[in-house]
């Protein structure tokens, strides 16, 4: 059982308040820099060849340990052995949260529901081995005797935002010949421009589903199946190019997938926290098998250093207690994820749902509704491509949005000078964000270009840039398997810490259920020609224009 503690009836909470606003609401992160020439040594923070950076924040020595009194009070200590070893702290769907005996290579034991479940991980991870050795080196053929080129994960949510976001990220490793499609979205439009690219004899598909129910994957891979048979002909080809990743067997054979072509994995694996698990196998015939090892090791660097840093330390619990900072004293709404490399164009979106899934919650694990601000909204894209378009708001803009920006110290394509113009960026726009341009400065400024003082006076107030606004800098070796697992454990922990702070379960998502309910209810209504009238005059009206304009 986790601990619940109301967070805002803690000492610490109290006396984070105080210190909010004697202390911090009007403090210029400037004046930090200025008076302590050690800020970068003291609030930064080192694992593995990655670099965190805090002390662009408005945050002291003080903040943080109070924010550490706040974690402990929580019983946050408590919280992380109770996910490690297994407890059932998915309380709302009685399971345990286990993504990281997925990745767990101390060769201990780890118990759920008082079973190891280690030689299942280790099996399945063997299966998936073979399999890619046997698809990469053409001994898995196609019903027409090619090899397997196009890999097609079917699936939506955790079964793809994750193996997509890692597959882009990790670019450079593909598998020479090995080509990823991602459907997911039960628009037709997804499957068949996908399928367009295709060639039946030499692809596979891969239904990536925790349930096998979801009506997204389950429509599209019906889809995927029908386009398969038209070419292939027969049944009897469909054991080569469908496999199923799920935890559900009875499903997966319901819908013609041979057990041989399954791929398990478990209920305490989460679905937003599933890509290192058979939900991975679109990563590991895309990358290789070595390299998605190796993404698991780096995520499992992460686990050890969460597990056994101390707070103030531990990089993931710094990034929690820093975000909930903004958050819960400074009113913060949303973070920003900014990184300044191309293959991770999909990071910020996978971390969309990783935290806005997990932590997006308005009752507490009492039951009671929550009386302070839980989840951020998460967003962002990557720099340069932010800076032309909604830096605009972060640096002049009302809302207070603490942003992350990560960087790869070596790119896998440094041509001439793009990567030190990149790298300048990513140093110029967090310095420019702790900074500003006071009104002197930029009446400075003005004066040089011998602008017309009465002009220079009025146009003065749109020139100034607060400033003031809060940045973590992560600049990684270089984007690798290994760095990538890493960096994705850390974003995953700092979710935790949060949930167990603010007192919610991370674990479930009751939150997308209605609409599915509701979708269920309404596709029935949309044949025939009748008018619709049992819902609200709104979406009545909505769905009558809709048979009508069909016709
Ligand atoms: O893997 P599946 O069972 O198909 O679920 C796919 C996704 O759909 C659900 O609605 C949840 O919101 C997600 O957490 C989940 O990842």
């Amino acid at each position: 059982m986790l601990p619940t503690v109301n967070p805002t009836r803690t000492g610490a909470w109290q006396l984070l308040q105080d210190h909010y606003q004697n202390d911090m609401k009007q403090v210029r992160m400037r004046n930090l820099f200025t008076n302590d020439p050690d800020r970068f040594k003291k609030f930064s923070r080192c694992s593995h060849d990655l670099v965190i950076d805090f002390s662009k924040n408005i945050i002291t020595e003080k903040t943080w340990q109070l924010l550490i009194n706040l974690a402990d009070e929580c019983r946050l200590k408590d919280a992380i052995h109770a996910m490690f070893d297994g407890e059932p702290i998915n309380q709302t769907e009685g399971r345990a949260v286990l993504h990281t005996a997925l990745r767990n290579f101390s060769g201990k034991a780890v118990h759920a529901d008082g079973k190891d479940v280690m030689p299942d991980v280790k099996q399945v991870l063997s299966r998936m081995k073979t399999f890619c050795e046997k698809v990469h080196s053409g001994e898995w053929k196609g019903y027409t005797g090619k090899p397997i080129r196009y890999i097609v994960n079917i699936g939506i949510g955790g079964s793809d935002l994750g193996p997509l976001m890692v597959t882009e990220a990790l670019k450079p490793y593909w598998v020479d010949g090995m080509q990823p499609f991602f459907v997911s979205n039960v628009d037709g439009t997804h499957i068949a421009e996908t399928l367009k690219k295709l060639d039946p004899e030499q692809t596979l598909f891969l239904v990536a589903s925790k349930t096998f129910t979801t009506q997204e994957t389950m429509t599209n891979a019906l889809t995927a199946r029908s386009w398969f048979l038209q070419k292939a002909g027969s049944e009897a080809h469909v054991a080569k190019h469908f496999a199923a990743l799920s935890t559900n067997e009875k499903e997966v054979v319901k819908f013609g997938i041979d057990r041989e072509n399954m791929f398990g994995f478990w209920d305490w694996v989460g679905g937003r926290y599933s890509l290192w698990s058979a939900i991975g196998l679109s990563i590991a015939l895309t990358i290789g098998y070595g390299n998605f090892e190796a993404l698991l090791k780096g995520a499992y660097h992460t686990d050890e250093h969460f597990r056994t840093a101390p707070f103030d330390q531990n990089i993931p619990v710094l990034m929690a207690l820093t975000g909930l900072w903004y958050t819960n004293f400074f009113g913060a709404q949303s973070e920003a994820i900014l990184p300044y490399d191309q293959y991770m164009h999909r990071f910020a979106a996978y971390f969309q749902q990783g935290n806005m899934e997990s932590n997006g919650k308005s009752v507490d694990r009492n039951g009671e509704r929550v009386s302070y601000a839980t989840g951020p909204i998460i967003w962002g894209e990557p720099g340069t491509n932010g800076q032309h378009a909604f830096y605009q708001l972060i640096h002049q803009g009302t809302p207070l949005i603490p942003c992350d920006f990560i960087a790869p110290v070596i790119s896998h394509n440094a041509l001439g000078d793009h990567h030190l113009k990149l790298m300048s960026n990513f140093f110029a726009q967090t310095e420019a964000l702790m900074n500003g341009k006071s009104t002197d400065e930029a009446r400075a400024e003005l004066q040089k270009s011998g602008m017309d003082p009465e002009k220079l006076e009025k146009l003065l107030p749109f020139k100034v840039f607060e400033g003031n606004r809060p940045t973590n800098s992560i600049l990684l070796k270089q984007v690798t398997p290994f760095s990538l697992g890493q960096l994705i454990a850390l974003y995953e922990h700092k979710i935790f810490v949060q949930g167990i702070i603010w007192n919610i379960f991370s674990f479930d998502q009751w939150g997308v259920e209605l609409g599915k309910q509701l979708a269920n209810q309404i596709l029935p209504e949309l044949g025939g020609n009748e008018a619709v009238n049992g819902h609200d005059s709104s979406t009545n009206g909505l769905i009558n224009a809709f048979k009508n304009m069909r016709g």
